[in-house]
């Protein structure tokens, strides 16, 4: 679960567990009621989000520190709000530090996607975060 939702037990995006399998994994999705745009429909916020982290755990599950470099979706089909549905993740390539990841996400009993993701994730160096804090300490104190 990512930090904003740890201490709360649940994850508000709606996401389940992550099964790897090799260099792939899938996950069971529901988008919440408080996503929705058009009548029924999934923000397209709520499958952007979605999309950076179930493949962002995906790889950290897989031990790798990584954080979303890019990330592009395609929007073929409207996405229900409320019902189940499952994203599959593929590994396309990696390159040094750089992971090219995509998904698929789809109806739980119907192959057709509605939408897809690519993108690249960066493993992260050393001490990513500490520098993170430090910059906006100098940020705030400017
Ligand atoms: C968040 C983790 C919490 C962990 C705890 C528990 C985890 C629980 C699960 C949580 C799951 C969350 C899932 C949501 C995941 C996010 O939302 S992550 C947040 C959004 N992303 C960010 O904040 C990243 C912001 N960007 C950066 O910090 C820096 O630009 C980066 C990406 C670390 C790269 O900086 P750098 O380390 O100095 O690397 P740099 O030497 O410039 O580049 C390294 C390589 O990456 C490539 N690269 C750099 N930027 C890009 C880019 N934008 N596009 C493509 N390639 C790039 C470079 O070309 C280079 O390639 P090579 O020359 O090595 O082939």
């Amino acid at each position: 679960m990512c930090g904003g939702c740890r201490n709360r037990g649940r994850c508000r995006l709606g996401l389940g567990e992550i099964t790897i399998i090799g260099d792939a994994a899938h996950a069971p999705v529901r988008c919440a009621p408080h996503f929705q745009a058009g009548p029924n429909v999934a923000h397209g916020g709520w499958t952007a989000a979605m999309f950076d982290d179930i493949i962002g755990r995906s790889l950290t599950q897989r031990g790798l520190r990584t954080v979303t470099g890019n990330l592009t979706v395609d929007f073929f089909n409207p996405v229900p709000v409320g019902e189940a549905m499952i994203v599959e993740v593929v590994t396309e390539s990696r390159a040094g530090r750089r992971w090219t990841m995509q998904a698929m996400l789809r109806l739980e009993r119907d192959p057709s996607p509605l939408a897809r993701a690519i993108g690249v994730w960066v493993e992260r160096r050393e001490g990513h975060f500490e520098r993170h804090e430090a910059a906006m300490r100098d940020y705030r104190a400017r």
